[in-house]
């Protein structure tokens, strides 16, 4: 069930396919609830099926396999409170089923491989994140995923990352210039070689001087800050855990980053770093920690991608709750 909303606040997710969309989109539920969050999976704007872009040698990433005129459309039709048709993209037959009826909702999320692609689409979205799994993570984790749980062999799990490299550089990576946060998971530094990527090192880079977004600063804003928190207040295992804050410049915008190599080993202890960390836009103190406390069953509960797709999520709440003051109050409260 929706209601009708007053402001449809529009947020874009783009990411490749296994880097951790779900997951994060689980997380925005707690911030949002349920009944006021309609996510669009973007593969369903796939105009080539999976037999049309075997035959015409493209991949799903290429922009002619996906019909953006309609994604804009539809979109905006949304925000401006109307409900559309939305074709179906089905993975299970690599065919396009029956459109399905979307009616607007408060926090509309457009997700996958180009919610940042079309200039018109970008223009609509109030808050895009993008998730940039290193390449040496990503296949780590494809291959942990499609091995165990899909039966893939390790080759075709290779192969199938190979084949998709080249329209992933062209037409998905140069996204992550108009996302106003980056999610980074790369391999740790903590260690000279972790095969399996099982630490991660994790940085959020924020996009500074954005209208109503005030970056999350570790200690003092605008220093750069190296922190190895107390082993007395902060338990960790070998090989520890190190934060970082400080600014840096990201495809010529100025940004702060934030950064967590390592892994906790008791959540409730994130209270610790929750304390030293400003900006983060909770409601009250011990929020952040109470969200990653909901779900440490969670992929990356236990690491900086947990943490910074909470305070990512506590940003777009901001958000929503920053554009929907001046035109209803109410509105905004109810979520
Ligand atoms: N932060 C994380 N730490 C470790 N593993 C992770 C993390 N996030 C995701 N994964 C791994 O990646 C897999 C895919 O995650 P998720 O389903 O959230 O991604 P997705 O982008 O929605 O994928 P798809 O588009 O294929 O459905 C998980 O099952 C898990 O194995
Ligand atoms: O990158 C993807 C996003 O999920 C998929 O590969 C794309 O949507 C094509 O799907 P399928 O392989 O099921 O035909």
């Amino acid at each position: 069930m929706t209601t009708q909303p007053d402001r449809v606040v529009l947020i874009g997710v783009a990411g490749d396919s296994g880097c951790g969309k779900s997951t994060f989109l689980r997380r925005l539920i707690d911030l949002f609830g349920e009944e006021f969050m309609t996510v669009i999976c973007l593969d369903d704007y796939h105009c080539l099926d999976r037999k049309q872009r075997k035959e015409q040698g493209v991949t799903a990433l290429n922009p002619k396999a996906n019909n953006f005129d309609l994604m804009y459309e539809q979109i905006k039709a949304l925000k401006e409170g109307k409900a559309i048709d939305k074709p179906i993209y089905n993975h299970e037959t690599g065919e396009l089923d029956p459109p399905e009826r979307i009616e607007p909702n408060k926090i509309l999320v457009i997700e996958g491989l180009h919610p940042l692609y079309d200039e018109r689409v970008r223009s609509l979205i109030d808050f895009g994140v993008y998730l940039d799994i290193s390449d040496e993570v990503k296949v780590n984790w494809k291959i942990q995923r499609d091995m165990a749980e899909r039966g893939h062999r390790y080759e075709d799990v290779i192969a199938a990352i190979n084949a998709r490299r080249p329209d992933f550089s062209a037409y998905i990576e140069p996204q992550k210039e108009f996302a106003d946060v980056v999610i980074q998971i790369l391999p740790t530094q903590l260690l000279p070689d972790d095969k399996e990527s099982k630490i991660l090192r994790v940085r959020l880079l924020q996009k500074d001087n954005v209208e109503g977004f005030d970056p999350v600063y570790l200690f003092d804003e605008g220093s750069t800050i190296d922190w190895r928190p107390c082993g007395r207040k902060l338990t960790c295992a070998y090989p520890g855990i190190k934060l970082f804050y400080g600014p840096d410049s990201y495809y010529g915008h100025d940004v702060s980053v934030l950064e967590v190599d390592g892994q906790f080993d008791n959540l409730e202890e994130m209270i610790y770093i929750e304390s030293h960390l400003s900006n983060t836009s909770t409601k009250f103190y011990g929020e952040m920690t109470e969200l990653m406390l909901k779900h440490p069953d969670y992929p990356g509960s236990n690491n900086g991608s947990g943490l910074f797709q909470v305070l990512v999520g506590l940003k777009m709440r901001a958000t929503y709750e920053r554009l929907t003051a001046s035109k209803s109050p109410v509105a905004a409260a109810k979520v």
